[in-house]
C-alpha cells in the first residue's frame, strides 16, 4: 500500500550550509512518529522542509503517492498536511472562533472530521474563552488554538513543532491527549518535543536526527530497550 507521506533523498540548505543530508522517511495513515535530537539537528528544517517553507530543498516527497516535492506551502497544505509551527502562529486581534473559522476547509475527497464544534469539544478550555482575542490567551491556550486551527483544515498529516515547549505540565498532558486523539481520528502525526516520555506514550514509531541524518528509527519501546542509545542521541 502506498504510504501517506513517502520522503527520498531529502536535502535542506541554508545558503551554503547543509541542514539536511538525505532523508528517507515513510509515515502511514494515522501513524504517529516523534522526531527527536538535540538542539540544531535539524528536526523544524525538516517539518519546514515538507510543508514547503524552506526554499533550497532537494529530493522527492510524496503525499498519498502525488509529488510535492517542489509545490508552494499554500498547495502543500491544500494537498492535506497541516503545520503547528514552534512559537505559535494565531492572530491576536481575531477571537478564538474567528481563528478557527477562517481555517476551516473540508479535508481530501471532502472529509469533514473536524467541524467547529469538533475542536471546541476536543479542546474544552478553548470553548470557554470562545469569545476571546487569541492575543488575551495564556500559552497552552494558543497552543490548542494553533493545534485547532490545523485540525479546521482537515489534514491527512499534521506536522507539530515543539508541541509542549515551556507550557505547565497539566496543560502539556491535555496537548498529548488531544494529540493522540487527533491521531485516533485517523490523522498522521508527526511531532517534535523534547519530552521522550510523552513521545514514547503516543508515537508508534521514533525517529533520531543527529546532523540532518536519520541515525535511529523504532519502536519506543525497542529504542528504550538498548541502554545508552537514546541517551547519546537526545541527551536525555
Ligand atoms: N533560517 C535559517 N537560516 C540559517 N540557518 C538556519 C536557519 N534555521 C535553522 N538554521 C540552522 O540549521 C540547523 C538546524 O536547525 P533546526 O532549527 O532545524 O534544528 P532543530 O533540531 O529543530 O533544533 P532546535 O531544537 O534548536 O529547534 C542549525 O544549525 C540552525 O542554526
Amino acid at each position: 500500500m502506498t504510504p501517506l507521506l513517502a520522503v527520498a533523498g531529502l536535502e535542506a540548505f541554508y545558503g551554503a550550509s547543509q541542514v539536511l543530508k538525505g532523508i528517507e522517511l515513510e509515515v502511514g495513515r494515522g501513524e504517529a512518529v516523534g522526531l527527536v535530537g538535540r538542539n540544531g539537528m535539524g528536526k523544524s528544517t525538516l517539518l519546514r522542509s515538507l510543508m514547503g517553507l524552506v526554499p533550497d530543498r532537494r529530493g522527492s516527497i510524496r503525499l498519498d503517492g502525488r509529488d510535492i516535492a517542489r509545490a508552494p506551502p499554500e498547495a502543500i497544505a491544500r494537498s492535506g498536511i497541516a503545520y503547528v509551527p514552534e512559537g505559535r502562529g494565531i492572530f491576536g486581534s481575531l477571537t478564538v472562533i474567528e481563528n478557527l473559522v477562517m481555517a476551516a476547509r473540508p479535508g481530501c475527497g471532502g472529509r469533514r472530521t473536524w467541524t467547529l464544534e469538533r475542536v471546541l469539544a476536543l479542546f474544552p478550555r478553548l470553548a470557554e474563552r470562545r469569545r476571546h482575542g487569541g492575543q488575551q490567551l495564556s500559552g497552552g491556550e494558543q497552543q490548542m488554538l494553533t493545534i485547532g486551527r490545523a485540525l479546521m483544515t482537515n489534514p491527512e498529516l499534521i506536522l507539530v513543532d515543539e508541541a509542549t515547549e515551556g507550557l505547565a505540565p497539566l496543560v502539556a498532558q491535555e496537548i498529548w491527549r488531544t494529540l493522540d486523539v487527533i491521531r485516533g481520528e485517523g490523522a498522521a502525526v508527526i511531532v517534535v518535543d523534547k519530552d521522550m516520555r510523552a513521545i514514547a506514550r503516543l508515537a508508534d514509531r521514533i525517529v533520531v536526527l543527529a546532523k540532518g541524518e536519520i541515525v535511529l528509527a523504532g519502536r519506543p519501546a525497542a529504542l528504550a530497550a538498548t541502554p545508552g542509545l537514546l541517551e547519546r542521541y537526545v541527551g536525555i
